[in-house]
């Protein structure tokens, strides 16, 4: 009152007449409205989420621990399902529950199909990163272009899945041998590096019409980085949010300098790929992805209109290639070592596989819906370990409303799809690896249930390559569960326990394999002379 009587004092000094009065009348009118404003429903309802207590400088950088998708499941508990916290001075929303998740990913699904403008975003794929890029017009085409240049290749139509199919089964193959070989006598060995470059060479061979020897060191030295990636743009890296720690050596400069030169690697691997089949290009035959990403984007009418330049080859097939090969490897270490957590299960889906298969032939797509317990199996190694626990960060295009609480434009959003994975109103004992829990009374897969599995994210940022990564996923475990059985090493603990990153993946283990019989490795033999 003093403050707005001196306003008056003062005004009325240089002011006369009716224009002070129009202006008080303004200043009361404006004053009336911004009370009434707060005092409505609505603005109530927009308030911004509630959350811990933030530090000075670092914000709540030390409550994350070591495994962040458990303590945003702690603060989900204590604040909602939408709640916020800080990251040095950056502001982010951690969504929970598979409600608040479908009601912003797929409901308010532009608004949250943002990335954060984060320096590390920007480094990868040469920078023309669909996978880190920022929602625009021009990132649906080119979002658009590569789902559908990725699905063409792999499950859209039955001659294409069934090449695709002949890849991961000659992988598989190759894969058992080298399993077999370094098993010899009983021997130990880590089986993530066969993984990896097993993984890889799908891809590979999709992208590029060729595959690699698990003896090429180049190439495992290319995917031996992979983690190094997971920890720098998964939730909780503190390489964006805390940018002062690169002023002077610390892990988190390592893990950021690591990532800088893993992204030129792999971008350069990418561009001379696309330079040999730019010499060899032939518009009438479409050997690859690389050759039907060029022809869209540097030989087709829609690649200038949609504004993608020809460094958008090379991004995108970096994007494929990058995403495709970690991701499935990972998965499959997941399952071989439930396999060897619970031998039992791994006789039962030999048993099923013997029944519904036989011993003739190898399994194949078409024998999926034949081998409910194996489905099983496989969604509830996805549930249980949750790899992807969070996705990759989203942020808002707009100012949002979400669960009643307002979120500005351009805010980080985490998305923490353990918590769906995991909640007790949904699962019954969520902690316990159950493959059962996918079967109806009549052993039958129950589909619905197998849909709420989330892994793959949902909306306009769902992975692009969740179709292909479940039948490769299928194919490799059917294949290997057929043809070999798992031995853990005695000597050491199997534990649950994880490296984090964007992806979570088992500590190193060894495993020793064994050829289950030696009637189709006679009948493959024959095949090949
Ligand atoms: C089990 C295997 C896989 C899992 C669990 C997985 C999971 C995910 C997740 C959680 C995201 C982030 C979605 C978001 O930010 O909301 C993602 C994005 C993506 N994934 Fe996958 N993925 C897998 C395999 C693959 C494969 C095989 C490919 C390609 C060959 C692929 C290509 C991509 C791409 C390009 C994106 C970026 C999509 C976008 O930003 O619009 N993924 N994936």
């Amino acid at each position: 009152i003093a403050a707005m009587a001196t306003l008056e004092e003062s005004s009325s000094s240089r002011l006369e007449g009716p224009p002070a009065l129009l202006l008080s009348c303004a200043f009361f009118l404006c004053l009336e409205l911004c009370l009434w404003v707060r005092r409505s429903p609505r603005a109530q309802e927009g308030r911004r989420p509630p959350g811990p207590f933030a530090w000075p400088l670092l914000g709540n950088v030390l409550q994350l621990g070591r495994l962040p998708h458990l303590t945003f499941c702690r603060l989900a508990q204590k604040y909602g399902s939408v709640f916020q916290i800080r990251l040095g001075r950056q502001a982010i929303v951690v969504l929970n529950g598979e409600a608040t998740i479908r009601q912003a990913l797929v409901r308010q699904s532009a608004q949250f199909a943002g990335r954060p403008n984060f320096p590390s975003f920007r480094l990868v794929s040469g920078g023309k990163s669909m996978a880190f890029g920022r929602y625009s017009e021009q990132w649906r085409a080119h979002r658009r272009m590569a789902h559908a240049t990725l699905k063409a290749f792999s499950t859209a139509n039955a001659p294409n899945k069934r090449l695709f199919e002949q890849h991961v089964a000659a992988e598989a193959q190759e894969l058992i041998e080298e399993l077999l070989l370094r098993s010899a006598g009983s021997a130990y060995l880590d089986p993530s590096p066969l993984f990896t470059v097993a993984n890889a060479n799908v891809i590979c061979a999709l992208c590029f019409g060729k595959r690699y020897s698990h003896a090429d060191k180049e190439f495992q030295a290319l995917l031996g980085r992979n983690d190094k990636f997971g920890q720098t743009v998964g939730a909780g890296s503190l390489v964006d949010v805390l940018p002062w720690l690169q002023r002077f050596p610390n892990p988190v400069r390592s893990v950021f300098r690591d990532f800088k030169v893993l992204n030129q690697e792999l971008h350069a691997f990418v561009c001379a790929k696309v330079a040999q089949h730019r010499l060899t290009y032939d518009p009438q035959v479409t050997r690859d992805i690389s050759d039907a990403i060029i022809g869209h984007i540097e030989h087709g009418p829609a690649g200038a209109k949609e504004g993608l330049s020809r460094d958008y080859v090379a991004g995108t097939l970096t994007d494929i290639f990058g995403a495709g090969q970690d991701t499935t490897s990972t998965a499959l270490a997941w399952v071989l070592l439930l396999l060897l957590k619970y031998p039992q299960l791994q006789s039962q889906l030999q048993a099923e596989l013997d029944r519904v298969v036989g011993r003739a032939r190898l399994p194949i797509a078409d024998d999926r819906a034949s081998l409910p317990h194996l489905e099983a199996f496989i969604y509830e190694t996805l549930r249980y370990t949750s790899f992807v626990p969070v996705t990759i960060p989203h942020a808002t295009t707009d100012d949002v409303l979400l669960d009643g609480f307002r979120i500005p434009k351009d805010t980080v959003v985490f998305v923490n799809q353990w918590s769906v994975n995991h909640d007790q109103c949904k699962w019954k004992d969520p902690h316990l690896f159950d493959p059962g829990r996918f079967l109806d009374a009549e052993q039958k897969l129950d589909r619905d249930l197998t849909c709420s599995v989330m892994i793959f994210s949902l909306g306009k940022r769902r992975c692009i390559g969740d179709q292909l990564s479940k039948l490769q996923i299928f194919l490799f475990t059917a294949i290997l569960l057929h043809q070999c059985s798992f031995r853990p090493n005695p000597t050491e603990r199997l534990t649950m326990d994880c490296i984090h990153g964007l992806a979570l993946k088992p500590l190193p283990f060894t495993v020793s394999a064994t050829r289950r019989d030696t009637a189709l490795q006679s009948c493959w033999d024959g095949d090949a002379a």
